[in-house]
């Protein structure tokens, strides 16, 4: 039985999928101190957070069995995704199910913060009738400046031009065109700063986008402008917020996160132009559905060693994608395997040529699950999809892949070549029609082998006695012989011999192989 944890009241409705599994446990868990989680995170396979549990390394460290980390939501910054990584678990979110509530957050903070709402609705129930205090401002005509043109951004962008508002964006990393077809205009952060009435910030909390919103950025800006941050605490210098806006310079300001969270004693709480909301930007009830079905099934796939769609720490990729490469995830897996069998020496350098066919694909997940089935039979440590390139950076081995549309007499082919202290080795398989996998060549020797079972593979000189000689030794051991294939470039040159078995050939008949005359190596692969 497998356990998950389920911490932050991540929504009922959305574990179904996971308490339909025979094999999983759900545990609902209460709100834990770190000590208190690196207690009891050793018996669980999976582990579910919003923001409020922090997945620190000294948890990790501590988990056994763990999996997966799903985050029902967008920001991972509570979870140490290094640690993760390290560790070889996949770190999952939900990066679609909340944008709309994100976005209508942001709008109500923004109307919110045009006039006055909060403070009005806080007189009146004091009993007070106020009319004179609470002129607002149209948001009509403004200019909002937007910062983090991504999926929440993008959506506040259609909402605030259905309120005729003018929109500006910065993101260095969106492209001029994306952002032409929403009739943005893409600007510079200074100018950003010197035309924006309104600013919303939408992008994760990383080194770089800690304290951007900080002195020397409200001193670029316009009098009187109004500063919105529904994305992370942190982006925004709380401090420096505070001195800007009680020098009225800003002219308001609505918080929905905060740099520690919860914050309930932040000067800013007593300003009556701050709005604050408790991180309220994603509690809507048809958000909490979707990001709890979001990544409920992704743990299910993520237990079942399926691809997830939306991990952060992996390459992961759109379920079109998957449909079509799956086969040759499973055809790349098999020759990193078979070449970790076939190697002498220290790997300094993996070489993976995709053709044909697959020039036209992402082909990163490839290499990683290659550089997996290459390492994991090598290492020690536990090697996955998760932390296969990781693991060869970290081991100093350089991993060069390349495409090409030339599939020689392919119609997709993947050849891998691994240098080692000791020389190099060439393997190269295809995907033939129906899913029929095949090795299609060993060190520049065209064979057609199957990619199961156990196969003993000799290279030897191309002379008369030697299969035979082979053939013997493997039957005085009582083995099967279920099929043989020679490749060879020349008569009389160099060959390699690969003979299928139907059980692992002992180690000491193997020896006896290699003293052969011709006999020039002698690997046992087993698939
Ligand atoms: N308050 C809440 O409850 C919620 C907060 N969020 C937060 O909102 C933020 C945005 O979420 P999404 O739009 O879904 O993410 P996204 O990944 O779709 O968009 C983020 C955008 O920020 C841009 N970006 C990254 N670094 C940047 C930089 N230095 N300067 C300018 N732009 C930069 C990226 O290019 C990307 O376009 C995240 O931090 C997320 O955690 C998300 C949902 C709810
Ligand atoms: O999805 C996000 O990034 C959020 O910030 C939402 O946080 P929450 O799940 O409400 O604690």
């Amino acid at each position: 039985m497998m356990k998950v944890l389920v911490m932050d009241g991540v929504a009922e409705e959305g574990l179904a999928p996971l308490r339909q599994q025979q094999d999983i446990e759900v545990v609902i868990g209460e709100k834990m101190t770190e000590d208190q989680l690196v207690e009891v995170i050793g018996e669980y396979d999976a582990l579910i957070v919003r923001s409020a549990t922090k997945v620190t390394s000294r948890v990790v460290e501590a988990a056994k069995k763990l999996k997966v980390v799903g985050r029902a939501g967008v920001g991972v910054d509570n979870i140490d995704r290094n640690a993760c990584t390290n560790k070889g678990i996949v770190v999952v979110n939900a990066p679609d199910g909340n944008t709309i509530a994100a976005a209508e957050h942001t709008m109500a903070m923004m109307l919110g913060l045009a006039r006055k709402i909060p403070a009005a609705c806080g007189k009146l129930k004091n009993g007070c009738w106020d009319k004179k205090s609470f002129l607002g401002v149209e948001l009509r005509g403004k200019t909002l400046g937007i910062i983090g043109l991504g999926r929440i951004g993008s959506a506040v962008a259609k909402r605030a031009q259905a309120m005729e508002m003018q929109i500006i964006a910065y993101d260095p990393y969106i492209s001029e065109e994306h952002a032409r077809k929403m009739a943005i205009e893409i600007v510079t952060l200074p100018e950003l700063y010197k035309r924006a009435d309104f600013i919303t910030v939408h992008m994760p909390k990383t080194k770089e986008t800690y304290h951007m919103i900080n002195k020397e950025a409200f001193e670029q800006m316009k009098e009187g402008v109004r500063i919105i941050n529904c994305a992370r605490g942190g982006i925004v210098d709380e401090a420096a917020l505070y001195e800007y806006m009680v020098a009225g310079k800003v002219a308001g300001a609505a918080l929905d996160v905060f740099e520690t969270e919860p914050c309930t004693d932040s000067p800013l709480l007593q300003l009556d132009n701050f709005i604050a909301t408790p991180h309220l930007g994603a509690s809507t009830q048809e958000a909490q559905i979707n990001v709890a079905v979001d990544v409920a099934e992704e743990i299910i796939a993520a237990l079942r060693g399926d691809l997830v769609k939306n991990a952060v720490n992996m390459p992961s990729m759109s379920p079109k994608l998957l449909a079509k490469i799956r086969p040759f995830l499973d055809l790349a897996e098999k020759l990193g395997k078979f070449q970790a069998q076939m190697l002498n020496g220290r790997i300094e350098k993996v070489e993976v040529v995709y053709s044909g066919e697959l020039a036209r694909y992402d082909v990163n997940p490839l290499t990683t699950i290659l550089l997996k089935g290459l390492l994991d039979p090598i290492l020690q440590e536990n090697v996955n999809f998760v932390n296969a390139t990781l693991v060869a950076r970290n081991r100093g081995i350089t991993v060069v892949q390349t495409t090409t549309e030339n599939g020689e007499d392919y119609n997709n082919l993947i050849k891998v070549n691994v240098y080692t202290d000791k020389g190099k080795r060439m393997l190269a398989g295809t995907l033939f029609q129906g899913n029929d996998m095949r090795i299609v060549n060993i060190d520049g020797f065209r064979i057609n082998a199957a990619t199961t079972g156990h196969m003993l593979v000799v290279p030897h000189i191309d002379k008369p006695g030697i299969v035979g000689k082979v053939g013997t030794i493997v039957g005085d051991k009582e083995i099967n012989i279920a099929g043989m294939q020679v490749g060879r470039v020349e008569l009389g040159g160099t060959a390699i011999m690969v003979m299928m078995v139907d059980n692992i050939v002992p180690e000491c008949a193997l020896e006896e192989m290699v003293k052969i005359d011709g006999v020039l190596e002698v690997k046992m692969v087993s698939l």
